[in-house]
C-alpha cells in the first residue's frame, strides 16, 4: 500500500516564554486506507504534531510528504492548496457556520476551491450528506441541528473536496458514547470502503482500540 502521508524526522521548538523541544525527531508514516489514532497524555505534543502534518504550521525542521510529494518548505498559496484538496479536517468543535444551512456549510471548502460548477458542488455535498445519513437535514440551518448531526456535518464537510487522508484532532471530545461510537463507525466504512486514511488524535482509549493502529505519544517523542 502506499504512503499518504509520511514525516521525516520531524523536529520543532518553541522558542518563547522559553527555548521548548516540542517534537523530537519525530518519523512514521500513513498508508492508502488505513485508520491509525494517536494517543498520548496531555501536553506531550499531539495538536502540534496534528498542526506541523497538516501543513498549517510550517515553523519546524524535518520532512513531510503527502501523497509522494514533499510538502515542506512549499510556498503559503501552495500550501493552502493541497490542504483544501487534500486533507479533510474534523475538529472537537464543529466550527459551523450558524446561520448557513447544512447543505451550504458542507459545500464551503469546495466553493472555496472553485474547481467545479455551483450545480456540481451541491450535488456532491448531498452524496456526502447521504453517505453520512444526514440528506434530509440539508435545509436546516446549522444551529437547528443537534449536537451529534452537527459533527456529521463537519465530517460531510471534511470529505466535500475528496481528500486523501482526514485528521482529526478530539472529533468525539465532545460527543456522548452513542455519538462517538456513530462518528467512529463512520469513519471506520471511510477506510475500509473508500479507502481514505484516517490519523485522529483521540483521548478516548475505546475508541483508539478499534483503530488499525494506535500511535503513542510520549513527551514529543513517538514510542516504538
Ligand atoms: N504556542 C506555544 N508556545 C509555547 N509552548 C506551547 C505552545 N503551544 C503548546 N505549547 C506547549 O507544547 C506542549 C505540547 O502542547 P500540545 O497542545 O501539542 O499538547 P497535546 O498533547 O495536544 O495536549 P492535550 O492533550 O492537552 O490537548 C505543551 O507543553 C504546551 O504547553
Amino acid at each position: 500500500m502506499e504512503n499518504i502521508l509520511e514525516a521525516r524526522n520531524i523536529n520543532k521548538h518553541f522558542k518563547k516564554p522559553v527555548l521548548f523541544h516540542v517534537l523530537k525527531d519525530i518519523s512514521f508514516s500513513v498508508k492508502e486506507g488505513e485508520f491509525a489514532s494517536i494517543m498520548g497524555k496531555s501536553g506531550c505534543g499531539k495538536s502540534t504534531l496534528l498542526y506541523v502534518l497538516s501543513t498549517m504550521d510550517t515553523d519546524y525542521e524535518g520532512q513531510l510528504f503527502l501523497h509522494g510529494e514533499l510538502v515542506s518548505g512549499q510556498p503559503a498559496d501552495k500550501l493552502a492548496y493541497i490542504r483544501n484538496k487534500h486533507i479533510g479536517f474534523v475538529f472537537q468543535f464543529h466550527y459551523l457556520l450558524a446561520e448557513f444551512t447544512v447543505l451550504e456549510n458542507v459545500m464551503l471548502p469546495a466553493r472555496k476551491l472553485a474547481e467545479r460548477s455551483y450545480e456540481e458542488i451541491e450535488q456532491k455535498a448531498m452524496e456526502k450528506l447521504q453517505i453520512l445519513g444526514i440528506d434530509k437535514l440539508a435545509l436546516k440551518k446549522a444551529s437547528q441541528i443537534s449536537g451529534g448531526e452537527k459533527q456529521r456535518v463537519a465530517i460531510a464537510r471534511a470529505l466535500i473536496n475528496d481528500p486523501v487522508i482526514i485528521m482529526g484532532d478530539e472529533p468525539t471530545g465532545n460527543l456522548d458514547s452513542h455519538n462517538s461510537e456513530n462518528v467512529f463507525n463512520i469513519f471506520r466504512e471511510l477506510s475500509d470502503e473508500q479507502g481514505l486514511s484516517l490519523l485522529i488524535v483521540t483521548h478516548d482509549q475505546d475508541f483508539a482500540d478499534k483503530t488499525d493502529r494506535i500511535i503513542q505519544m510520549e513527551d514529543g517523542r513517538i514510542l516504538a
